[in-house]
């Protein structure tokens, strides 16, 4: 579907009259622990814009004057708030946002769904007053970019909803950008020498670009007057129906999404019927809500594949699938306790609806197989033992465990723990093999003093924080023969891929990184790196490098 890219949020909030100011601030969300230039990185959007911007002044030899506002120290009127102005896209930030100098000034304006060569019309929102960069709406497209094509916009949405900017991007240049996202956390995060970092591998990716997100999560607000009839113990009163979605790009807004193409065919289904219960019930609610939408799978048996089961629960959103030849129903959950069923690659893998899991069932498959092909040295012995910290309900464990005779998962969640032993029990893996413990990742090295550190593995995969410093210590006293890091939040990952492999402090060297297309359509990308344990005395080659980047195999 096509749609024109014309006003967005500036056509809803338009003047001062319906936005306050600083209103754009909600762009990003900043960790109040951590402050932006601290050593210690935080990963946020906008200190990773920051870098970006930076990055695009010191190119373009733009400085100002030892001030950091951008307006050169003072000596330029920066254009009022609201104030439309046309710019000249240049560069497209790791957090998914186009980038322009504003004319005149040194200073970036930071303009959502707009890509390198566009020539756009932005409302300028607000002018950060410690950092030279400049929050704008996206008006309209002047001249579009040669890379841009509207046609490949598949949502009705685009443009106001904070999601799925690149819409008008082709799969090709997202998976190339998201390339240079890695490139840039490592230059940017990890403190390292370019040459201790290999060239980054293509961006591998699933098929799907719409239809892959197993799991969606709108949400709705209470009346403004909520809080006072509570307070008085007055009945919550609804005037209408909410809108139920997701936020408006730039504000605090809930948009009302009557259906995400983004989501799967039983996920989509679910979001319909989930926002009719809603505007049924809507007088039972007190405050507003975040609903979940999550796909369930059940196999379906081979002598009847086309038959949906009598006791189907939710029949209305219904799908049969078939998938390497077994036929599966899909349909969606929404209460959170129940358990949701996901396949990946034949292994099922239970889960509390609303708890943790990949949500783009899509790609793991690819993903798993890369990660099997890549957790043993490629030219050694095979390691016996494996480490999965942060494991969650067992993803990683559960899939790889063929590979070792001794497994270990732990997770801070006790519920994900008690659900990864029944997931190992499910595909046939006694506890002798894999075991799990619910705790933080640090406690793990207690429990593994008996694996031979010189044939484990360890697989790291984090939230989007990142590990801590005593987890890193410790996995450094500990030092496996092999890491395999992967992160939802490549920023994160490189600082602490920089802690690992600092030339005088750590004991690992990168043998490759790379990008998965978790999340297509937006600028978030899951990254893979495998660490090796430095031998006594040695530095990888150039070429050994090489060697291993050249074996990366698009997906
Ligand atoms: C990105 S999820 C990965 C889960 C799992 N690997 C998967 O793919 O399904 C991160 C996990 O880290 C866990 N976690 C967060 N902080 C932790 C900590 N300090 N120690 C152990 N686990 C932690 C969370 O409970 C969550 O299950």
């Amino acid at each position: 579907m096509g749609t024109t890219v014309e006003s967005n949020t500036a056509a809803q909030t338009n003047g001062t009259k319906k936005r306050a100011f600083n209103e754009g601030k909600r762009h990003f969300k900043k960790n109040k622990k951590q402050k932006i230039d601290t050593n210690w990185s935080d990963g946020s959007n906008e200190e990773v814009l920051l870098k970006d911007v930076r990055s695009l002044l010191d190119r373009l030899n733009l400085k100002n004057g030892g001030s950091d506002d951008g307006n050169e120290g003072g000596k330029t009127e920066l254009p009022e708030p609201f104030t439309e102005v046309d710019l000249d896209i240049t560069d497209l930030s790791s957090v998914g946002d186009g980038l322009a100098v504003l004319p005149g000034s040194s200073r970036v304006v930071v303009v959502p769904f707009a890509m390198p060569g566009d020539r756009v019309t932005a409302k300028l929102i607000r002018h950060d007053r410690q950092h030279p960069f400049t929050v704008a709406d996206f008006v309209k497209v002047v001249t579009p970019s040669e890379r841009r094509d509207d046609s490949r916009i598949g949502c009705q949405y685009f443009s106001k909803c904070s999601g799925c900017q690149f819409q008008m991007m082709s799969r090709d240049d997202q998976l190339a950008h998201k390339r240079t996202i890695i490139e840039k956390a490592y230059r940017h995060f990890s403190g390292l020498p370019a040459s201790a970092v290999p060239t980054v591998g293509n961006t591998k990716h699933g098929e799907r670009e719409y239809g892959y997100r197993t799991k969606l999560t709108p949400h709705f607000d209470a009346p403004p007057h909520a809080r006072r009839d509570r307070r008085h113990g007055n009945p919550v009163t609804w005037e209408s129906v909410p809108p139920i979605g997701f936020m408006l790009k730039g504000t605090r807004k809930t948009m009302d999404i009557e259906d995400c193409p983004i989501g799967t065919d039983a996920v989509r289904r679910g979001l319909k019927r989930e926002r009719q219960r809603v505007t049924e019930e809507i007088h039972t609610y007190k405050r507003g809500a975040t609903l979940l939408c999550r796909e369930h799978t059940t196999p379906l048996p081979l002598s009847s594949p086309d038959t949906i089961p009598s006791d189907t629960s939710n029949p209305s959103d219904a799908l049969i699938e078939t998938v390497d030849s077994t036929p599966y129903l899909r349909t969606c959950i929404t209460d959170p306790k129940s358990i949701s069923t996901e396949y990946v690659l034949n292994k099922r893998f239970d889960n509390p609806a609303g708890a943790f899991f990949q949500n783009n069932n899509d790609i793991l498959p690819v993903f798993i197989r890369r990660i099997r092909s890549l957790i043993h040295p490629p030219s050694s012995p095979p390691l016996t033992h494996l480490v999965d910290a942060y494991s969650g309900s067992g993803l990683f464990t559960v899939s790889l465990s063929d590979l070792f005779t001794h497994s270990i998962g732990i997770d801070v969640s006790a519920q994900s723990i008690a659900f990864a032993s029944t997931n190992a029990a499910h595909n046939g893996i006694p506890s002798s093999r894999a075991s799990f413990i619910a705790g933080d990742a640090a406690d793990i090295f207690a429990h593994v003093r008996d694996f031979p550190a010189d044939k484990t593995a360890v697989v790291l995969d984090p939230s989007r924080k990142g590990c801590d410093m005593p987890f890193l210590r410790q996995l450094l006293e500990f030092a496996p023969k092999r890491v395999c890091y992967v992160s939802c939040n490549v920023h994160t990952q490189a600082r602490d891929v920089g802690v690992l492999c600092d030339p005088a402090t750590g004991k690992y060297e990168i043998e490759s990184v790379e990008g998965f297309d978790f999340f297509p359509l937006t600028a978030h990308v899951e990254g893979l790196a495998i660490l090796r344990l430095r031998e006594e005395g040695d530095t990888a080659s150039d070429e050994q490098k090489l060697d291993v980047t050249a074996e990366t195999v698009d997906a």
